[in-house]
């Protein structure tokens, strides 16, 4: 079982083709309701894969927070650690103009996932094979879950978005770190060579279409991203994230399940959406065997 203690948002995005100035109205082309958080869309993904999965988070008592358990529950992902709090389920507002994108995140009932809840499900939590968390949570939350995964021998995925919600005295705590390039800038600093060679077999840089590095005690290690045409990106990391634990949890190597992780995120940035593109474990298999032709 693979739990994951993270956000769940309702993205909200606005397809507009002329952006309002100050007091203005004016019509937009398309408008959008999706499921997303990264906490969600990385148990999505390794849902998808096979894994049973625990999510662990917080909604508000809106029809919002009722349609995210609901598209969790048809992915097969045990939703009944999902407390409910008297404030709005968090939500990101999306404006999309002119191939830019500006987002408003409004974290509601995701900051009100608060210590006291995870005591209660301490259970799950430390029977769990692996934890999976980002930081769009309390860092209060984050910190009291790093304690019980320490407690029971937990392995934890930490995947460092939003980067301004770390904390460096945990990185004792962590087994994975999977920042991206800007991220792991923002926290260790830009000469990655090293930074990677501080955290053998822990840290895991994403590169976008370039794959993923990590330094592997002895020697640097690229491996390279799957060469596709990509639609969309979003949730190419959720994927990657989701997936990577799915095959380290099945017992994979590291080397292993980050050549899986790349495969699983091509796969993503295919399709549309974040939760839409993450593959079945079929479907990478399939990628992979044509690989190997
Ligand atoms: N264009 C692409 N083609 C193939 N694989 C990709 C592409 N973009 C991302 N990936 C895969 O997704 C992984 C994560 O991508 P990236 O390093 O951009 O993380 P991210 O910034 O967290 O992603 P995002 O925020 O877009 O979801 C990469 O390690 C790679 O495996
Ligand atoms: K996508």
């Amino acid at each position: 079982m693979i739990t994951v203690i993270g956000s769940l948002n309702m993205d909200l995005a606005v397809q507009m083709g002329i952006f309002p100035k100050q007091g203005e109205t004016v019509f937009g082309e398309q408008f959008q309701i999706i499921p997303g958080g990264k906490g969600a869309n990385q148990a999505v993904a390794a849902a998808r894969l096979g894994s049973q999965v625990n999510m662990i988070g917080c909604v508000g008592t809106d029809s919002f927070g009722e349609t995210l358990r609901t598209v969790l529950q048809q992915e097969h992902i045990h939703t009944e650690n999902i407390a409910t709090a008297s404030v709005p389920t968090g939500i990101a507002n999306i404006l999309l103009y002119n191939n830019d994108n500006r987002i408003i995140v409004v974290p509601g009932a995701n900051y009100e996932l608060k210590p006291s809840h995870l005591e209660a499900v301490k259970e799950v939590i430390q029977q769990s094979q692996m934890v999976i968390m980002q930081l769009e949570i309390p860092m209060e939350t984050t910190d009291y879950a790093l304690k019980l995964c320490k407690e029971a021998n937990v392995p934890v995925l930490l995947n460092p978005a939003p980067a301004a919600n770390f904390e460096m005295r945990w990185m004792e705590e962590i087994t994975y770190i999977t920042p991206n390039e800007t991220e792991c800038s923002l926290l260790f600093g830009d000469d990655f060579d090293e930074v990677l060679s501080k955290y053998p077999n822990k840290m895991i840089l994403t590169l976008g279409s370039d794959g993923a590095r990590y330094f592997d005690g002895e020697y640097p290690n690229h491996i390279p991203g799957y060469m596709t045409n990509a639609v969309d990106t979003t949730g190419a990391g959720d994927t990657f994230n989701g997936a990577l634990a799915y095959a380290l949890v099945e017992g994979q190597s590291l080397d292993e399940a980050v050549y899986f992780g790349n495969i699983a995120a091509s796969l993503s940035v295919e399709k549309f959406g974040a939760q839409g593109g993450m593959p079945t474990l079929g479907a990478v298999y399939a990628r992979l065997a044509g690989l190997e032709e």
